[in-house]
């Protein structure tokens, strides 16, 4: 079970060499992976030759700094501390109105793992590492998705045992009134929702936290709208209904990004989201009130987008969402979900975003992996395309493309950007023959090896896939 010394060391030398490849890079994408694939090798040497004891330690050190940093954010102390410069434990209790032993004990815990440098005894500086948790960060501070991660969400996943062992472990996957969520706040009988609406700040805060998430999840860039909708593509056509759309940032992107795309532009959600959301703030955008589990009423659209709406939803009742767009589908309308494709299998690299899984499952929803989605075609009498990933660049992220079980264009662009070889004009009006299936293929539901693992060491040995072909 312990690796040997020549195990260690081919480990260790692994590292040197990613480090010395990273030191040569300038190109800052290529800098971004070389960075992310050094963290990722630090940490498999860490769990060799960790002691294991130890390693448990360390997640129980991470549950206390958890609150210390929630408790730090709370009472302003990212903030108390200058950009540059430093301050002393005094000080910073006074700027946050609160007592300076509790200060001095949180800021101990935060120093301990390097957020925060303690510069002399009882006197602070921010470092790399404590900067990204202050409103000194500006937009990017991490502060509000911590707000939303931790404060609001989190509280509820970490009592997942009691909550258990009070509903009984065949609870949970069929409810959304009766979640972890709406237990833990004291309102069971209330949806997500509902919960979240029952105070102006928590709404507030997690709107804010949300946005912070747009930038992480893109638009424009994960599906080759231009090249795809460009044939169909009408001014008396709509272009894109947006179904939950939120705020309608995406429809934002889409026009900036497909400026050769015509058609109107249209938001669908419910009225209270809509309500506050002026002309000025989304140009050129159609609003429009509607629940996606009744019949949608824009016909014959190129797109019906939905993103970080399903989810929130089930299986039976993510369906029922699909199935309610179908009868308004012309035949070469998509439905493109951008959502997540959980790998399988998983392994560490992909646990900064596995994570959001349990998070949708204290509120009732769930990630899917590819064959969840699949499974979700046939339950709504559609067609799974494809799965858009690049998992190099957007990690799990990814869009689904579904059509009609019978629609007459379908992508051959997927295989020809594998191929590199077909006509454009083949490409994005391809005639399929009457038994083609476009490029639907069969996918083996008892195979999750969509990855080349060694079982034995539990580790990727190859390149995930990109943008399945399915
Ligand atoms: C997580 S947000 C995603 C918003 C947006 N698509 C985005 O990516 O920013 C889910 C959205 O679904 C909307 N929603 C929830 N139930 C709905 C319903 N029955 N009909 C229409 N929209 C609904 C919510 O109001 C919210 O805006």
């Amino acid at each position: 079970m312990d690796p040997s010394a020549e195990e260690i060391i081919a480990l260790a030398e692994q590292l040197t060499q990613t480090a010395k490849g990273l030191a040569s890079e300038t190109h800052p994408p290529a800098r971004k992976q070389q960075t992310a694939c050094l963290v990722l090798q630090a940490k498999q040497l860490i769990w060799s030759v960790q002691d294991p004891h130890d390693a448990l330690m360390d997640h129980i050190v991470n549950g206390y700094t958890i609150s210390a940093c929630l408790a730090a954010s709370k009472l302003g102390i990212f903030e108390a501390v200058p950009l540059t410069g430093t301050t002393s434990a005094k000080q910073v209790a006074q700027r946050c109105n609160a007592a300076e032993e509790l200060i001095v004990r949180l800021m101990r815990q935060l120093t301990c793992v390097n957020i925060f440098n303690e510069v002399r005894l009882g006197e602070w500086a921010h470092n790399r590492l404590s900067l990204v948790h202050s409103e000194h960060a500006g937009p990017t501070s991490g502060k509000w998705l911590y707000t939303v991660s931790l404060d609001e969400m989190m509280p509820a996943m970490y009592r997942l045992n009691h909550y258990l062992e009070h509903f009984g472990n065949h609870s949970l996957l069929d409810t959304y009134i009766e979640t972890p969520h709406s237990w833990f706040y004291g309102m069971i009988g209330k949806n997500f929702w509902e919960v979240m609406n029952s105070s102006h700040d928590r709404i507030e805060n997690f709107i804010r936290g949300l946005a912070l998430f747009d930038s992480l999840h893109p638009v424009v860039a994960m599906f080759p709208f231009e090249k795809i909708l460009r044939n169909g593509s009408n001014p008396k056509r709509p272009l894109m209904v947006d179904i939950g759309g939120g705020r309608g940032l995406a429809l934002l992107e889409m026009r900036k990004g497909c400026p050769s795309l015509s058609g109107d532009l249209i938001l669908q959600d419910r009225p209270c989201v809509l309500e506050d959301i002026s002309y000025d703030d989304l140009p050129g955008v159609t609003k429009m009130a509607h629940d996606f589990f009744q019949e949608q009423p824009v016909h014959n659209a190129q797109v019906y987008y939905i993103r970080r709406v399903m989810h929130d939803w089930q299986d039976n009742d993510a369906a029922r969402i699909l199935k309610a767009i179908i009868p308004a589908m012309g035949p070469d309308s998509r439905i493109l979900i951008s959502d997540m494709a959980i790998p399988e299998p998983v392994t560490s690299r992909d646990a900064g975003a596995i994570w959001l899984d349990l998070m949708m499952m204290s509120i009732g929803g769930k990630e899917r992996t590819i064959r969840d989605w699949q499974y979700l075609a046939v339950l709504s009498g559609l067609k799974l395309v494809k799965v858009w990933q690049e998992p190099e660049k957007f990690g799990p992220l990814c869009v689904v493309e579904y059509m009609l079980p019978d629609a007459d264009h379908t992508p051959s662009l997927g295989r020809a950007m594998v191929d590199g070889a077909a006509d454009e004009n083949e490409i994005t009006t391809p005639k399929l023959g009457p038994n083609d299936g476009g490029s639907f293929i069969e996918y083996d539901l008892d195979s999750p090896e969509s990855r080349d693992v060694d079982w034995e060491e539990r580790t990727v040995v190859a390149d995930r896939e990109q943008s399945m072909e399915l």
